[in-house]
């Protein structure tokens, strides 16, 4: 089974919360047809199933903290296998949220050609996430989960980028435009 994706292309996709990482996967899946797999909408499509491992996910993303590493990489693994025959390389959006989740990753299915690092100011992060609360029914769109969103992000997150640029395969976007090089 798993041998069916250990050649995929994969592209990780890593910014903070609301900085826009899935316009910019739409904008990556219009120009080169990828599979957007995107971690957050996967343990939300869990949530919804009202399944008991749903129920602990959704106390979890309400404190705006990490779901458990195993969890989130059966999930795109499974995902990923579902699409392998049809898929000419996968975004994975959300994912790493910690080196060690990359580590993992890379050991359980393959290491990335590209991270996408889609950047956006923090004040711009906060107003967009706060917008989009009005209308979204994320439990985890309020200002208080906000900060601490964005705490784990600089905390746990940002030192991905940091790994993967030792790499050269980083290749930064700011959420309004998308180079035409990729
Ligand atoms: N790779 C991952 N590891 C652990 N938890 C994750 C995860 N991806 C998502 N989650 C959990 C915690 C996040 O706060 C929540 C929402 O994720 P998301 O949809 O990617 O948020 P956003 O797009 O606002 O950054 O789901
Ligand atoms: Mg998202």
């Amino acid at each position: 089974m798993a041998d069916k994706i250990k050649d995929a292309k994969i592209i990780f996709v890593v910014g903070g919360p609301g900085s826009g990482k899935g316009t910019q996967c739409e904008k990556v899946v219009a120009k080169y047809g990828y599979t957007h797999l995107s971690s957050g909408d996967l343990l939300r499509a869990e949530v919804a199933s009202g399944s008991e491992r749903g129920k602990q996910l959704q106390a979890i993303m309400q404190k705006g903290e990490l779901v458990p590493l195993d969890t989130v990489l059966d999930m795109i693994k499974d995902a990923m296998i579902a699409k392998a025959d049809v898929s000419k390389g996968f975004l994975i959006d959300g994912y790493p949220r910690e080196v060690k989740q990359g580590e993992e990753f890379e050991k359980k299915i393959g290491a990335p050609a590209l991270l996408l690092y889609v950047d956006a100011k923090s004040e711009t992060m906060v107003k967009r996430l706060m917008k989009r609360g009005e209308t979204s029914g994320r439990a985890d769109d309020n200002e208080e989960t906000i900060k601490k969103r964005l705490d784990l992000y600089y905390k746990a997150t940002e030192p991905v980028i940091t790994f993967y640029e030792g790499r050269g395969i980083v290749r930064k976007v700011h959420y309004a435009t998308l180079g035409s090089d990729l």
